[in-house]
């Protein structure tokens, strides 16, 4: 377990007796940006629900920084030790400016009468100065969250998650529906958020995948079939058969 940000042990989750996952084995070290892909129905989702508290484990258990376990805390107690989501549909406040945006993200990190009552400071000023930038928006900083393009939204609501000073962010396929160019400006961001905080992406856009993903894990039928850099995963005959075994597409 040592040096693991994510520590997941004989993780099974059941509804009602079908095991989306099934006694699953997988870790993730400190500052990676660590892709998970699979089939439609490998359990990648359910996966990413038990990491931030969402879903309860039915068997097995899942370590987050060598030390809580996750199947133990609430999904909010979880937020604030450190484990974000976005989710794939971007949840922005549309009538809210960017900045108006971020500087609420990060009050409501503070608790609900912060968000209502605390003047922001200057340290948190420069904070949401320095997301922008980051998350390379400073451009629309006035511009209602409204009036952006959906790959906009998407980068300010990774800016909102960042300005809340994750260590763990959990991204639900950021780049479904986006430009090539839109596609880009995101995989340059997570690389550039893996600097500092364990990135773990749920992507079906091979790509993408290709592009940027320093570590695979491939699922198939709620666990693990194979890990690695991406030459390895693509080279794996068992990942070859699965994708294959898929209608013929073996762009994997
Ligand atoms: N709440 C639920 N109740 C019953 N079955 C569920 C529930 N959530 C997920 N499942 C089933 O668990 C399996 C894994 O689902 P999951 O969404 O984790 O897969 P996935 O790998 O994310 O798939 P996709 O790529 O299509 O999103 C699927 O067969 C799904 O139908």
């Amino acid at each position: 377990m040592a040096g693991t940000v994510i520590y997941v042990e004989n993780l099974t989750v059941s509804f009602n007796g079908f095991k989306a996952l099934n006694q699953m084995n997988f870790c993730m070290r400190y500052g990676e940006l660590h892709f998970l892909i699979g089939p439609n129905g490998a359990g990648k989702t359910t996966l990413l629900d038990v990491i931030c508290g969402k879903l309860k484990p039915t068997r097995g258990r899942v370590i987050f920084k060598e030390e809580v376990d996750i199947g133990k805390r609430q999904e909010h107690d979880l937020v604030n030790l450190g484990i974000s989501r976005k989710f794939q549909t971007p949840s922005v406040f549309t009538d809210l400016t960017v900045y108006e945006n971020l500087d609420l993200a990060l009050r409501r990190k503070r608790g609900i009468l912060s968000a209502l009552f605390h003047k922001t400071t200057p340290a948190e000023e420069e904070r949401i100065i320095a997301t922008l930038e980051n998350i390379r928006l400073t451009d629309k900083i006035h511009v209602k969250a409204g009036l952006l393009s959906h790959g906009e939204k998407q980068r300010l609501e990774i800016g909102m998650l960042l300005v809340q000073d994750p260590e763990l962010l959990l991204l639900d396929e950021p780049v479904a529906g986006l430009t090539k160019s839109e596609r880009q400006k995101i995989g340059e961001l997570l690389q550039s958020i893996s600097q500092r905080c364990s990135v773990l992406v749920v992507e079906h856009d091979m790509g993408f995948v290709r592009q940027f993903a320093q570590r695979v894990t491939v699922m198939h039928e709620g666990k693990v079939l194979s890990e690695g850099n991406v030459a390895r995963i693509q080279s794996d005959p068992k990942v070859i058969e699965v994708y294959l075994g898929r209608g013929g597409d073996n762009s994997c």
